[in-house]
Formats: structure tokens, sequence, C-alpha cells
């Protein structure tokens, strides 16, 4: 079995955890007064696990405490921390140049804040055992590792994709697809297409597996759009969330050139949820918490006090409203009043 499907297993989702809106509202008629709960659902997140599988026998190093890596600085960093802290699970740090905290909800737990790329590869390393980071890091600097398993692949923020982008102008003008552009008779082993980017792993496999065999690759750590103004490059290949850098210096996505969409995931270290202690139950307990308040995004349940002859004829009266009657119907619960013992 699987140690992601044995996750699932031993983790039947909580459904909704948190309550994001109490709306009272009351009826005037016969005497009984019912409490009524009922549940509104809007929406559902679906949350399936890639499991990435291979023997890696990798050392555990000699340590008890479990590590999480969450992202020092950048986009990801304080979308992180939100995330947590709706989880209930507060991150405490003593100050911001410290890069180790703790949440003390997770016993023997130690949160280390690191560079993304950094996080995946210790992960790899076995100096960390959970991250938090986007699945386009995780992509490219976890290469394929297979000891790399995505826990949570949908946290519901950091989204965008990592495509290839060409210029709107010149010999590119009327190229609109990765065929069109994989067919272009420009490129040849003498002459090939030249591609600036920072995904260097992702964008070399990506080629090739379209089939674009003469490309050349050049790296950046930043600014790649100005690649083919600046005559370096004939493409690139790089991030995109709104799409406004592409756009303000020139450049379009093609049909077929999203290489991968993504957005923030739990990655965690197959030796380390096997062999390190405790570590699969701290996964599953971050796990729960995240899909119950995932999950509880769009959703509602409502306390509220009616008067009815019986609980059935309350119940009734709300089923008769779908808008009201919840996902299975309402709970409802007679109400005793303290005065007179009556309900
Ligand atoms: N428009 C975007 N551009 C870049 N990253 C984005 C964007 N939208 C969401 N992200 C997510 O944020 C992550 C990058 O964050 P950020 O660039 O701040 O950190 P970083 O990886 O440390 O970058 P660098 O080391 O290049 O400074 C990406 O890996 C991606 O998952
Ligand atoms: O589609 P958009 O919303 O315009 O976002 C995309 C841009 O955001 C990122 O750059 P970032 O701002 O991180 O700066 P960088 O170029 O220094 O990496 C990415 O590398 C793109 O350049």
């Amino acid at each position: 079995m699987s140690v992601a499907n044995l996750f699932f297993q031993q983790c039947p989702f909580a459904s909704v955890a948190s309550l994001s809106s109490l709306s009272p509202f009351s009826h005037s008629g016969p005497s009984l007064r019912v409490s009524v709960k009922f549940t509104v659902s809007c929406s559902s997140l679906a949350s399936p696990v890639t499991v990435l599988d291979r023997n890696v026998e990798k050392k555990v190093a000699e340590r008890n405490e479990i590590r999480l890596g969450l992202p020092s600085k950048g986009r990801m960093a304080s979308d992180t921390l939100d995330l947590l802290k709706d989880c209930q699970l507060s991150v405490r740090q003593v100050n911001t140049r410290q890069y180790v905290a703790e949440i003390p909800q997770l016993s023997n737990l130690e949160v280390w804040f690191q560079r993304p790329k950094d996080i995946v590869r210790k992960l790899v390393s076995g100096d960390l055992d959970l991250g938090i980071v986007g699945l386009d890091t995780v992509t490219e600097y976890g290469q394929g590792d297979e000891d790399l398993i995505l826990v949570h692949d949908a946290l519901d923020y950091g989204d965008c994709r990592l495509s290839l982008a060409i210029p709107k102008y010149g010999i590119f003008e009327n190229i609109n697809s990765l065929r069109e552009l994989a067919q272009m008779p420009q490129w040849t082993s003498e002459k090939p297409l030249r591609v600036a980017t920072g995904f260097s792993y992702m964008a070399r496999k990506f080629m090739r597996e379209n089939g674009l065999k003469h490309v050349s690759f050049s790296t950046a750590d930043g600014a790649l759009e100005a690649a083919p103004a600046m005559g370096i490059a004939d493409a690139i290949v790089d991030l995109v969330s709104s799409g406004t850098t592409l756009r303000e210096n020139n450049l379009k996505e093609i049909e077929g050139g999203v290489i991968v969409e993504s957005q923030a995931v739990l990655v965690a270290s197959r030796k380390s949820l096997i062999h390190r202690k405790g570590v699969l139950d701290t996964t599953h307990e971050i796990l729960e918490r995240l899909e119950a308040h995932l999950r509880a995004i769009g959703q509602l349940m409502v306390t509220a006090n009616m008067r009815g002859s019986s609980a059935e004829e309350v119940a009734e009266r709300l089923l008769s409203h779908t808008s009201l009657s919840g996902l299975q119907g309402p709970t409802i619960s007679p109400v005793f009043c303290k005065s007179d013992g009556r309900e």
C-alpha cells in the first residue's frame, strides 16, 4: 500500500470544521420552540493525491524532531502563514530574522523558514520532512525524485502556470501554437530556438516531449521577459499569473505551451514518513486541518430558533425551502425554557 493511500485510509476528512456564519431567524406560530441547525453547501474541494513511486532508501538523519519547511520570503510566505492560521496552526516565530519557529499545536515539530527551492532540496537531502511550496518548485527542483510525495496538491493559493511565451512580432507574428513553433524551418542544429528560463529541467523535458529538437537554453534569475527584446533569446519559459508582464513586453502564450499549472502544495519525504517517528501522525494532523478548512470554504452552518408544534412540523417547513434545507436536511432539537421547564 502506498503511503498516501495509507493517509487516506487513516483520515476520513472532517466534513465542516468551521462555522463561517451564524444567522438566526425566528418564526412566530404555535407554542413549541425548537433550535434548528442546517448546513448549506456551496462548494467542496477535491484533493487528489499523486504518489511518485520508487524504492529509494536514503538514510534518515539522526535527529528526533520533525521539520516543516515554509517559504521564508517572497509571494508564498505570508499566504502560507495565513493558511496555517486559518487551520488554527499558529506559527510562533521569535523574530523575523530567526529561521526557526514552532507551532504549539504540533508537538515535536520545528518550522524552518527557507527559500522555496531550498525547501525542496532539503526534503530530498533529508534535512526537512515536510514542506509547503509551489508545485512548479517541487517539479523543477525535485526533478522526479520519487522520495517526494505530494500529500496535498491543491492548497488554493499561489496559482500560476509555467508557460512558454514568444514575441508577438517578427517571425512569430503568425505562430499561435506549439505545433506551429516546432514546424518553423528556422530551427536547426546550427541555429536552435533559444529559450531563456529559470526552469531548465522542466523546459528541457517539455521541449523533448513535444518534438522540439533544436533548442538551446540560457538561464537568468529574473526579468526573463526582457530577453527576446534584448536579442538574447527567441522565447522564454516563465511563470505567468495575470499575464501583465508578458503583455507589457510584447510576448504571447501559445496553444499547447503551458508546461504546468501550479498552486501551493504540501510535500513530504517518503523516507521520513516511513522511518521517522511521529511524521506520519503529524502529517495526518496537518492534512486533516487543511482539508477541513478548504472544504469549509463556501459552506455555512446556520443555527436558529423556530417555533412549531413539533420537530417534524418544523422539519417539513424547512425542507419545503430548498435554499434552507441544507446538504442532508436540518438537525432539529427542542429548546427547554429555564422559567417553567417546558419546551
Ligand atoms: N506571478 C507569479 N510569478 C512567480 N511566482 C508565482 C506567481 N504567482 C504565484 N507564484 C508562486 O510563488 C512562487 C515564487 O515565489 P517567489 O518568486 O517569491 O520566491 P522564490 O522562488 O524564492 O523566487 P526567487 O528565488 O526567484 O526570488 C512560485 O514558485 C510560484 O509557485
Ligand atoms: O503574469 P504576471 O502576473 O505578470 O506575473 C508574472 C511575473 O511574475 C514573476 O516575476 P516576479 O514579479 O516574481 O519578478 P522576477 O522577474 O524578479 O522573478 C514571473 O517571473 C513573471 O515575470
